[in-house]
């Protein structure tokens, strides 16, 4: 059995179905990254998954306990951590108040060592802390007592790309003494640097699950050349090329077909530079979120209009 479970998992709110139908499963010792634009419906999925909003149908397991059986989820929630995309701490208390309270309830064999790594500055109110600190305060309380699985949503939003990093490497290590890690996310360059596995939400639908490995083979290279015209027209008509940018002298594309057919096209015409790269995880993920490739901001010129 998976850790998480989600089977037809449906969330209408009346005028936006925020989750039609969503099924996947995170196993043990994974790090799975739930993607997709802003309002895909990925924090529906976490508050749902942890029994704060009921599904209008479809269900789903986390750690065992069906997230309908109030009693079996509550006691599941007790080896679960949770971050919440808005953190909504008292301002009043400091952070030590925060952690202590949470030691009470849940356990809190790993405050020290965590502190160790992230260091919002537990002795002031809370309402000192910049937005990172807070983060950092949440990322303590949801991994202190030592859960096997941790949900978290959008983890590091507001922490400075050193602190981002830290987590990064934080999360692999948890990895590898068997936690789970799923989390949610529109930052691509993290999903790709410690993800295992990545589910792709749009428009409320799953519409990728994939290894992120597989993803990025998928996603092609990125080829830029300075060539003469009369090779620009012929690479790219080649199968597999696509989103072709014109520049002066040169041009850039994305290409998913045969290396081999490529180079032999580019050995009969006149290159005078060349690179060929990974494209950015932007264009990778950019079929799977835009209807027609276009990508989601066409789509809000497009129903504005
Ligand atoms: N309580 C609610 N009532 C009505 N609609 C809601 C409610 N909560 C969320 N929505 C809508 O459901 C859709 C999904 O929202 P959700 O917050 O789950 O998306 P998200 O992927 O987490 O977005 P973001 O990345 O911006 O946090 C959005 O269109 C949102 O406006």
């Amino acid at each position: 059995m998976g850790v998480i479970e989600l089977d037809g998992l449906t969330k209408d709110y009346g005028d936006v179905l925020a989750n039609d139908d969503v099924s996947f499963t995170v196993e043990t010792g994974e790090i799975f990254g739930y993607l997709g634009p802003n309002g895909a419906g990925k924090t529906t999925t976490i508050r749902t998954l942890l029994g704060l909003l009921e599904p209008t149908s479809g269900t789903a397991t986390v750690l065992g306990a069906d997230i309908h059986d109030e009693g079996a989820l509550i006691d599941a929630k007790q080896r679960i951590g949770y971050l919440p995309a808005h953190l909504g701490f008292n301002e009043e208390v400091t952070g030590a108040d925060v952690l202590d309270y949470h030691a009470s309830v849940k356990g809190g064999d790993r405050r020290d060592e965590l502190l160790e790594i992230f260091t919002p500055p537990v002795e002031r109110p809370i309402r000192e802390y910049s937005s990172g600190n807070k983060r950092m305060l949440g990322i303590i309380q949801a991994f202190m007592h030592d859960p096997e699985l941790v949900i978290m949503d959008e983890p590091t939003s507001g922490l400075d790309p050193l602190k981002q990093e830290e987590f990064n490497e934080f999360a692999r290590n948890e990895c590898e003494r068997g936690k789970t890690l799923f989390f949610s996310s529109h930052v691509l360059s993290e999903v790709r640097r410690i993800c295992d596995r990545v589910g792709i939400l749009r428009d409320g639908q799953l519409v990728g699950l994939e290894d992120v490995e597989t993803l990025m083979e998928q996603g092609g290279k990125r080829v830029r050349l300075r060539t003469t015209d009369e090779a620009r027209t012929a690479l790219t008509a080649l199968d597999g090329a696509s989103d072709v940018q014109t520049f002066a002298d040169g041009i850039q594309f994305i290409y998913t077909g045969e290396y081999n057919t490529l180079l032999r096209e580019l050995a009969t015409h006149d290159v005078r530079e060349i690179d060929i790269s990974e494209p950015p995880l932007e264009d990778v993920f950019m079929h799977y979120y835009g209807a027609d490739g276009a990508g989601e901001s066409n789509q809000e010129v497009q129903s504005d209009a």
